[in-house]
């Protein structure tokens, strides 16, 4: 692959591309990582660029203005701009990590993957929360559950009014479903295994958008799990990942769990893996009482440095487990986008089902 073997001693010439939201908090830990150095910021709008300036970042106009040293991108750009702006990453011959949802449509994901393998550039997609200790430990815990029989998950946080003065965020390729649940998805596969089929009610009741502010969903797992999800930005409640494990400085922590796996020997809350099961020998079965263990200290860190760091040392040549690859964020997308398509034809929607040509409206 392009750029391996390089000397892994020097930090990785890196930039960022879109310096909105996301993308400052990426040029945050870039600047802060030993194992990168922050080339640019690459942002289109000369405002914006001004801003940046004005603050002492490193800001230019688009990609071909980037310093020639530079071997890697984070794309963090409106998600209908993911395509263009990870294709021209990857024409420079940069190694990829482009933010979620890893594009707007299947055809356009499975493009930039394809781009990426031609050229032997490494593309990942921005499901950080793989990069969390519990999140890891999560995966060998479910081991102990016994077959899984389901899982259930919870996430609504009122996002402020003012969230939704950017445009791009009221319109297809935004909404719960692909900014947010996208992770769930992703962090769902990576515990449990892939999911196969969706189904969902949406609505848009409360913010009264085109796009969704809320969904249920109900999903099958290949191993025959079954999970069910309510995801809302317009509830208020401590019932989320962000809110669960205070990951995001915008967001408030209530530390309060909001996923349970059930096994057939056990149950898992998550993110705190409190772990219910055997409290004697025999049967276990809903006469006896459970024992309850609590889950480990983990180590806190910040998921989007963590993330970085291991980007880096792919580039370099190692081989890393946990980062979310450009296939496994082509899998998220289309198990999102199959729970948009449920929502609007009322029927399930099996892996496979999805036209290639469509965003979630
Ligand atoms: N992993 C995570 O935790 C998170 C991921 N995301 C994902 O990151 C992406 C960005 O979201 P968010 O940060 O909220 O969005 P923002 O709108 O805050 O930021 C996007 C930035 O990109 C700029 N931009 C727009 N078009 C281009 C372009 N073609 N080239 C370069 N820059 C461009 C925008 O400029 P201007 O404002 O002037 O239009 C803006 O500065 C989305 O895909 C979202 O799903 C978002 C939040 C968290
Ligand atoms: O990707 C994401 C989208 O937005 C959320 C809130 O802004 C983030 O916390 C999340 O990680």
């Amino acid at each position: 692959m392009a750029n391996r073997g390089r000397d892994v001693s020097v930090p990785l010439p890196l930039c960022v591309v879109g310096g909105g939201a996301i993308g400052m908090r990426h040029v945050e830990v870039s600047q802060g990582s030993e194992q990168v150095r922050l080339t640019a910021i690459v942002e289109p709008f000369e405002q914006r660029r001004k801003e940046l300036d004005a603050m002492g970042f490193p800001v230019v106009a688009e990609t071909a203005d980037v310093p020639g040293d530079t071997l890697a991108a984070i794309v963090a750009t409106p998600t209908p701009a993911h395509f263009e702006s990870a294709t021209a990453a990857l024409d420079k011959g940069w190694a990829v990590i482009v933010e979620k949802p890893v594009a707007a449509t299947l055809d356009e994901a499975r493009a930039l993957l394809a781009a990426a393998n031609d050229k032997g550039l490494p593309l990942f997609t921005g499901h950080h929360r793989r990069c969390h200790p519990f999140s890891q430990a999560a995966r060998n815990a479910v081991g102990n559950l016994g077959d899984v029989v389901g899982v259930q998950g919870l996430w609504s946080l009122r996002k402020h009014d003012s969230y939704y003065d950017v445009d791009w965020r009221r319109r297809p390729g935004a909404g719960p479903l692909m900014t947010n649940l996208s992770h769930e998805i992703d962090l769902m596969r990576f515990i449990l295994g892939d999911l196969i089929e969706v189904v969902a009610l949406t609505s848009s009741a409360r913010r009264g958008f085109q796009i969704e502010d809320t969904a249920a969903l109900a999903f099958r797992f290949a191993n025959g799990a079954l999970g069910s999800f309510l995801i809302s930005d317009a509830g208020v409640s401590p019932w989320a990942f962000e809110a669960a494990c205070g990951e995001n400085p915008a967001i408030a922590s209530s530390g309060q769990d909001y996923i349970r796996i059930i096994g057939a020997e056990g149950a898992l809350e998550f993110p705190s893996l409190t772990a219910w099961g055997r409290s004697g020998p025999g049967e276990i079965e809903w006469s006896k009482p459970h024992l309850r263990t609590g889950g480990p200290d983990f180590k806190r860190v910040d998921p989007l440095f963590e993330q970085v760091n291991r980007f880096a040392a792919v580039v370099g040549g190692a081989q890393d487990e946990v980062l979310c690859t450009g296939r496994d964020g082509i899998a998220a997308l289309e198990m999102t986008l199959a729970a948009a398509l449920s929502g609007k034809i009322g029927k399930p929607v099996a892996a496979g089902e999805v036209p290639g040509g469509y965003n979630g409206t």
